[in-house]
């Protein structure tokens, strides 16, 4: 039997959106800057799938003169084979270099309390009566509300106060700012404050878009279903095919997958035909969830660490050059087809 070959490239897709930069995401990154001065700590969130792509420079860019903690979230959903997660941490630790990085999963309180062990020490540096004050950012639903439940539960013992949500957007202001580490008689203590997801001004390239939005940071109507199924086919055939034999062969065909996904669990529509849509939806949050494959989407080596960070420099100072080309690409798109707007 000849054995399977997936493919070793994604077909480039020129008329994908390539820009997400809400309304929303511009004021709350504005005022994150204006509350910068009563900040001491900023920690910075990132994908833990994708480490290279869920930068954002515009963090970087303007709320820089903060000292920074970077938080990779979701490790939980990127690591099966344990050696090989070690040294791409390792790596990307170095690369980082002198900014602190931690790597976190919510529902972990021993990788919870090394976040809340660093927010004590550098609050214990500042050595200040009314405490400290910290600031967490990332790109929308990277798991901000979540992280700061979670140092809150574990720092001083109280529930959930920031809504969560499987889709991003959830948190639109700036608001809970809550107490993470208890005061004593030196110190207020340590208080935490969420703030709306941002997303990058520009994806560089069509993958970086795939990527994103298949992890989370896109709404699900932006781009197609079946689009983002097959991207996630193509990295589950790289990364083991065998993570969805309970629904189909091997394969790098999505309508083939997809119509077999459909008829094993039942996303038929009148007549029997397969709703292909529902299942791509099915698969992706299956992904989503760690329920088919933990695997990450970027290539952590040296050299494409210093690839991304050549390719996404000035991203940000760029905004208006982004949203011009942007634009131009969603006309030049509904020229073409009006439905892929
Ligand atoms: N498996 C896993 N899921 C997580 C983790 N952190 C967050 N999530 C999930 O990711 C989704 C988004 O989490 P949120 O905390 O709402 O993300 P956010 O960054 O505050 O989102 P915005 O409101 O868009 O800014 C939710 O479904 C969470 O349950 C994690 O460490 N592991």
């Amino acid at each position: 039997m000849a054995s399977f070959v997936p493919r070793t490239v994604f077909p480039t897709l020129n008329s994908l959106p390539r820009s997400y930069f809400l309304g929303h995401h511009r004021a709350g990154l504005n005022k994150m800057k204006t509350m910068l001065t009563y900040i001491d700590l900023v920690i910075e969130c990132r994908d833990y799938r994708v480490p290279l792509t869920s930068r954002n420079p515009l963090f970087e860019e303007n709320l820089a003169g903060r000292e920074r903690l970077i938080v990779y979230t979701k490790q939980d959903l990127g690591s099966e084979r344990k050696q090989q997660d070690r040294s791409r941490e390792n790596t990307i630790q170095q690369w980082h270099q002198p900014t602190p990085v931690l790597f976190s999963d919510h529902k972990d309180k021993g990788s919870v309390r090394k976040v809340l062990n660093f927010a004590r020490d550098h609050a214990a540096a500042k050595d200040s009566l009314t405490g400290s004050r910290m600031m967490i950012v990332g790109m929308p639903n990277i798991g901000k509300s979540s992280l700061l439940n979670a140092l809150r539960q574990v720092g001083v013992h109280k529930g959930k106060v920031a809504h969560t949500g499987a889709q991003p957007g959830v948190t639109r202001k700036i608001g809970t700012t809550v107490k993470i580490i208890e005061g004593d008689e030196n110190s207020e203590g340590v208080y935490l404050m969420d703030t709306p997801g941002v997303f990058v001004p520009y994806v560089p390239n069509a993958e970086s878009m795939l990527k994103l939005a298949l992890c989370g940071s896109v709404k699900d109507t932006i781009i197609a279903p079946t689009t983002l199924a097959d991207y996630l086919l193509y990295q589950m055939n790289i990364y083991d095919p065998a993570i969805y034999s309970d629904y189909a062969s091997p394969t790098n065909d999505i309508t083939e997958f997809l119509n077999a996904v459909a008829h094993k669990t039942g996303r038929l529509q009148k007549g029997g035909i397969p709703d292909v849509e529902a299942s791509a939806l099915w698969m992706i949050q299956r992904w989503r969830n760690g329920q088919l494959g933990r695997f990450v989407l970027d290539e952590i080596t040296a050299e494409s660490l210093e690839r991304e960070r050549r390719d996404t420099e000035g991203l940000g100072s760029s905004l208006n050059q982004a949203r011009r080309a942007d634009k131009d690409m969603r006309r030049q798109r509904s020229k073409r087809s009006p439905e892929a707007g």
